[in-house]
This record gives structure tokens, C-alpha cells and sequence, in this order.
């Protein structure tokens, strides 16, 4: 079992403070949480501080077992044009360990370039790669470390409908199976309601709010932390789905948060 919790954490690039207070109670393993926020509002940081990759006040508390096994996919994992997509998954496997590949190993590679559906480019160079592509080539970086805490920054915003359905999916099984915990930040409200059983919300560098993703994602998030008018509606499936009505006026925001 792996939890993570935050304690007033905060994060400071140089003398600036761009993320503050943040507070999260404890976080279990099996499902998937997401971060959702405007652009800027201190999502990326936040995780980035969560992995010690930047500076700033607070605690992050982790337990459990693994519990030093956490891992960052950035936004934009880049395309080093040197590596095929195979031998970028063998490199982050092996970051910070003998460079000998066992066979299981090896099994666990294919397992997850299959799960991801991209076994049939493995070998093709990153550089000549799609966009979306690439993105699952960062997503079977991140995954072949075998994490229990996983911090994916905005994982499906370059891939298709389908992928993203299918990427969302494969992730909430795997925190399932392998008892994960699964942070994701996200700008669709629909996967973060359909697929996240939990939501936190950044604005401004301030955690707004964090609970079960039903209750969060409401007509009052979109008016105050996205100035948009909208509502959330039951489609004739029965699940919500955001209808967003149009931006508001700057002076019709109320400034809540
Ligand atoms: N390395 C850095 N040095 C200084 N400021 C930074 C650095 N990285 C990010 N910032 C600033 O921190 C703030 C939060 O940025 P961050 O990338 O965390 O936001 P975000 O919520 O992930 O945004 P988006 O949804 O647009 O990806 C922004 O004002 C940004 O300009």
C-alpha cells in the first residue's frame, strides 16, 4: 500500500513563489486523482515539487512500500532524433542502473509498448514520430520504472479521441492492479469526471479545492477558477458531461477564491 499527502507545500523558482499552501489529504493507491487549473495556476510545479525536481516550503509526505519510486512525465518529453522509441524506453528503464537487460525486463517493455498499441513503430527513430506518438513513447517511459507514484502531466493532450479513451482506461486499470497512485493534470473536465474518482483543483498557485471529482467539477468551478458559464448535465447514458455556454464578462466572475 503507497499514500501520498502534501502538507503546506509551496514552490519557489529563485525568490519567486509561484505555488503556496498546498494541502492534500492522503492520497491511497488504486486510482487515479485529477489536477485541474487554468494555464499558469502551478499544476506543472506542483509536481515537479512532488518529485524534488524544484524548491519550496512544506512536506511531502510518502509511505509505503516503493515508496521512493516517484516518477514526473513531463508535458513535453521532447524527440531526441538519435534513439528509436524502443531504445528510449530500454534508457529510461535503465536510468540509474547497470545498463545489462534482463529478459523479464524485456518482457516488461513489450508488455507495455503492447498495452499502449505502439509496438509497431518501436523501432522507428522518436525524431520521425507524431506528436501523439511521442506521447505514448512518454508514457511507456514513465511506466516501464514501474512507479508507485505517478505524476503525468497532461498525458492525452496530444493524442487522438480513441487514444485518449484508451490511455485513460489502460491507466486507471493499472492503478488498480499494480496499486498506484496516479496524479494527472488535466484540461478535459470530462476525463477527469469520467475516469478520476478524485479531483484537486490549482488557481493561482493556492489548491481551490479537492474531493471526490462529482462534487468538484461543478457549474461554480467553471464561473470561478475557469470564467466560463456552463453547466454539468446528464447525458442520456446518465454520465455528467460539462457543457460549457461561453466565457464570462471579466466583472461577472466572483471572486470567491
Ligand atoms: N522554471 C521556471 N522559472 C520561473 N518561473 C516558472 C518556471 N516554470 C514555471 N514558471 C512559472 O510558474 C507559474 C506556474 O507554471 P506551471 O507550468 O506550473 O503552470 P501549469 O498550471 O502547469 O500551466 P499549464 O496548464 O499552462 O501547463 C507560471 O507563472 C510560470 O510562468
Amino acid at each position: 500500500m503507497v499514500s501520498l499527502a502534501l502538507e503546506g507545500v509551496g514552490v519557489r523558482y529563485g525568490h519567486t513563489e509561484v505555488v503556496g499552501g498546498v494541502t492534500v489529504p492522503t492520497l491511497r493507491g488504486g486510482g487515479l486523482t485529477a489536477v485541474i487549473g487554468p494555464n499558469a495556476a502551478g499544476k506543472s510545479s506542483l509536481f515537479k515539487r512532488i518529485a524534488g525536481l524544484a524548491s519550496g516550503p512544506g512536506t511531502v509526505h510518502v509511505e509505503g512500500d516503493g515508496a521512493g519510486s516517484i516518477r514526473y512525465m513531463p508535458q513535453d518529453t521532447g524527440a531526441n532524433a538519435v534513439l528509436t522509441l524502443y531504445e528510449s524506453v530500454v534508457l529510461a528503464a535503465k536510468l540509474g542502473s547497470s545498463l545489462r537487460v534482463s529478459d523479464a525486463e524485456l518482457a516488461h517493455i513489450d508488455e507495455i509498448l503492447d498495452a499502449l498499441r505502439i509496438a509497431d513503430i518501436a523501432f522507428r527513430n522518436l525524431g520521425e514520430l507524431s506528436g501523439g506518438q511521442r506521447q505514448l513513447a512518454g508514457i511507456a517511459q514513465a511506466l516501464v520504472r514501474r512507479p508507485r507514484i505517478l505524476l503525468m502531466d497532461e498525458p492525452t493532450a496530444a493524442l487522438d479521441l480513441h487514444r485518449q479513451m484508451e490511455v485513460l482506461s489502460l491507466m486507471r486499470g493499472l492503478a488498480r492492479r499494480d496499486d498506484m497512485v496516479v496524479l494527472i493534470a488535466i484540461h478535459d473536465l470530462n476525463h477527469a469526471l469520467r475516469f478520476c474518482a478524485d479531483t484537486i483543483v490549482v488557481a493561482n498557485g493556492r489548491m481551490a479545492a479537492c474531493g471526490p471529482s462529482a462534487e468538484i467539477v461543478t457549474a461554480e468551478l467553471l464561473r470561478d477558477v475557469y470564467r466560463v458559464s456552463g453547466r454539468i448535465e446528464r447525458c442520456s447514458h446518465g454520465l455528467p458531461h460539462v457543457i460549457v455556454d461561453g466565457p464570462l464578462e471579466a466583472g461577472a466572475v466572483q471572486a470567491t477564491l
